[in-house]
């Protein structure tokens, strides 16, 4: 089981003449992995443009998000950033680029901001939540944060953002309410579902 609290993983695909065939999720495979969450809801977010960029973002507690994120369509760089009071990664951040064609799933559990950039135009997202969506506890940090320094691959017009994301909040003066867990963010591996 990985030690990394994100984990990258790559669901076992059947593959023949018609296709292929894929568990996407498996309360028991996954657990083996160390993914050991009770999701309550699925969401699917299609992005038209090349470089839209959804993120960071993450909802507060008692309604605080664990996600299982996958691309069903098209390819995105998917990005988890370490918010848990006192970690020693506070701020750091991974990605991975996720895309339909290959199956790649990032678990991003409560304590990290979440977001994606699109690699491709109409790329879908389809992700599972630990808790439903809480408008009210709802909250980011802006996706450009120098403090952060995520590495995101953008288009040269640059992202596509809504105006919510246009104002996140910087890093600096949040008081985050989550707890570290002991377990520092690593750099992402791949693990493989049986
Ligand atoms: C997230 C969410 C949104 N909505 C409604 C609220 C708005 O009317 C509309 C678009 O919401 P928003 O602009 O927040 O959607 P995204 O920018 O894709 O936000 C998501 O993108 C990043 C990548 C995340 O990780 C979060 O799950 C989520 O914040 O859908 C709902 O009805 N339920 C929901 O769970």
């Amino acid at each position: 089981m990985s030690s990394n609290p994100v984990q990258l993983i790559r669901p076992r695909r059947f593959g023949d003449d018609r296709g292929w065939f894929v568990e996407s999720w498996n309360r028991d495979r996954f657990a083996a992995l160390g993914i050991r969450c009770e999701f309550v809801q699925d969401n699917h977010s299609m992005s038209a443009a090349v470089g839209t960029l959804r993120g960071l973002h993450f909802q507060r507690p008692p309604h605080a998000q664990a996600k299982l994120v996958r691309c069903l369509r098209g390819r995105i760089f998917d990005v988890a950033v370490d918010l848990r009071k006192g970690s020693p990664t506070y701020g750091h951040w991974v990605g991975a680029t996720l895309t339909g064609e290959g199956g790649e799933q990032l678990f991003v559990p409560v304590g990290f901001a979440h977001g994606f950039v699109t690699l491709e135009p109409g790329s879908e997202v389809a992700y599972k939540t630990s808790a439903a969506y809480a408008p009210d506890c709802d909250a980011g940090i802006r996706w450009d944060d120098p403090t952060i320094g995520v590495e995101w691959p953008l288009p040269a017009h640059g992202p596509t953002l809504s105006a919510k994301d246009q104002r996140q909040p910087a890093l600096a003066g949040f008081d985050t309410p989550f707890a570290y867990d002991g377990r520092p963010l690593q750099p992402l591996g791949e693990a493989l579902v049986p």
